[in-house]
This record gives structure tokens, sequence and C-alpha cells, in this order.
């Protein structure tokens, strides 16, 4: 097994909540969990490609070759398969260019509306990346399924999470503790998956300090 060849892990978002969140589930590997406020100066970079996994792992590679170091970063949306896979890589960007998540959640309604309501299934999609100098860039894959619904409900979270019903919870993620929404989300599957990865592949006892 290979020692872990840094201090730290690069995680390539802005967004407190994701950060917070690998920060409680990396504890365990005594690293240091970098955000991007932590590296100013790097580019920003668009998210254009036409898959998560795409936009995951080019936002990965291209900041970890500009701090050659380790960089995790994640892409993720809500699909929703009776309206042909929409929003899709579009989640952000629904209702134009700098939708709010009320915009977008509000065009989501607009058209789930002409769909039969037994077809409103949806699922978040989270793709994960973890680039390292010098070695294949590793990709998973986790996913949350529910249903849209109309009348938005819960304060917590954030993006669709108001109009993304759980039925085996009863809630919607807006209206579940954070915690729980830690336990069965889309980005805590990914980042189980690619922890579990890791450990396989590297000790994390010896780590070299660079
Ligand atoms: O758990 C979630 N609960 C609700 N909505 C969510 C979730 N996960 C992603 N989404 C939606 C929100 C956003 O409209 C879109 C893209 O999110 P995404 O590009 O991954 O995140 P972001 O731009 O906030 O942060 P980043 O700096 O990591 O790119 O998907
Ligand atoms: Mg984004």
């Amino acid at each position: 097994m290979k020692a872990w060849p840094f201090s730290y892990i690069l995680i390539a978002t802005r967004n407190k909540g994701k950060l917070k969140q690998f920060r409680d589930l990396f504890a365990e590997l005594n690293l240091e969990v970098k955000g991007l406020d932590d590296f100013p100066g790097l580019p920003e970079v668009d998210e254009d490609q036409d898959s998560f996994e795409g936009n995951a792992r080019k936002k990965a590679e291209t900041i970890s070759r500009v701090i050659g170091g380790p960089v995790i970063s994640d892409d993720s949306g809500l699909v929703v398969p009776a309206l042909n896979g929409e929003p899709g890589v579009y989640s952000a960007r629904y209702a134009g260019p700098n939708a709010t998540d009320e915009e977008n959640n509000q065009k989501l309604i607009e058209r789930i509306q002409s769909i039969p309501e037994e077809e409103r299934q949806g699922f978040y999609v989270c793709a994960m990346a973890l680039a390292i100098p010098g070695e294949e860039t590793k990709i998973v894959r986790g996913e949350c399924s529910g249903f849209i619904i109309t009348e938005p409900r819960g304060t917590e979270g954030f993006g669709y999470d108001p109009v993304f019903y759980l039925p085996t919870e009863k809630k919607t993620m807006a209206e579940l503790p954070s915690e729980r929404k830690y336990q069965l989300s889309h980005r805590a599957k990914a980042t189980e998956q690619l922890l579990t990865l890791l450990k396989k592949e590297y000790s994390f006892e010896q780590k070299v300090m660079k």
C-alpha cells in the first residue's frame, strides 16, 4: 500500500455546506481539508461538459494541475426522466445564467404540471472526481431518488430540496435535519465510495509532508 503523498486535500468548491460535509466525512484520514478560498487566484473552471462526470473531471484535473496537489471536485444536479432528464447538468442555471434557487424551482414546478403525478420521479446525482498529479483520475457517482412536488416545503438544505420529496422519510429534503441528509444524499453516497477507494489504495498513517 502506498503512503498518501500529501498533508492535505483540496475540495474544489466555494459551497460552505459541501466543504463542511467533506471535513466531517474525511476527519478519520487526518488530512487537512482545504477549500478554494485557501488558494487565492485559482482559475474559474467552466462547467460546460455534457455529463456530471465530465464536469467533475474537468474541474478536478484543471485545478490539480495548477496547484500540483490532490483535488476533489463534485458536480451535482437533479434529473427528471419524464422531462427528458431536465434540469440535468443545467441544474444550477435552469431558469437562466444567474438564476436563484427559487427561480429554478419555479421553472421545474411549471414544467412538471403537465406530467401525470405518478410519473414525477426525480433523482439527484453527484459525480465526484479525485485528481492526483501523475495518476489516473478516479470518478465515483452517487444517486438519491424521490418525487417532485409542486408546493415547496421546508427551509433546510439548498437548491431543489424544497420540491424534492422522499417517500421513505415522508418529508422533502428541505424538511430533513442536515445530519439525516448527510446519511442518505447523493453526495454522501459518492463521498463514501471515494473514501472506500482511497483507503484501499493508500495508507494515511505515514503521510509525506508536502
Ligand atoms: O443536495 C442538493 N440539494 C438540492 N439541490 C442540489 C443538491 N445538489 C445539487 N443540487 C442542485 C443545486 C444546483 O442548482 C445544482 C448544481 O450544483 P453544483 O454545481 O454541484 O454546486 P455549486 O455550484 O453550488 O457548487 P460548486 O462550487 O461545488 O460548483 O444542483
Ligand atoms: Mg457548480
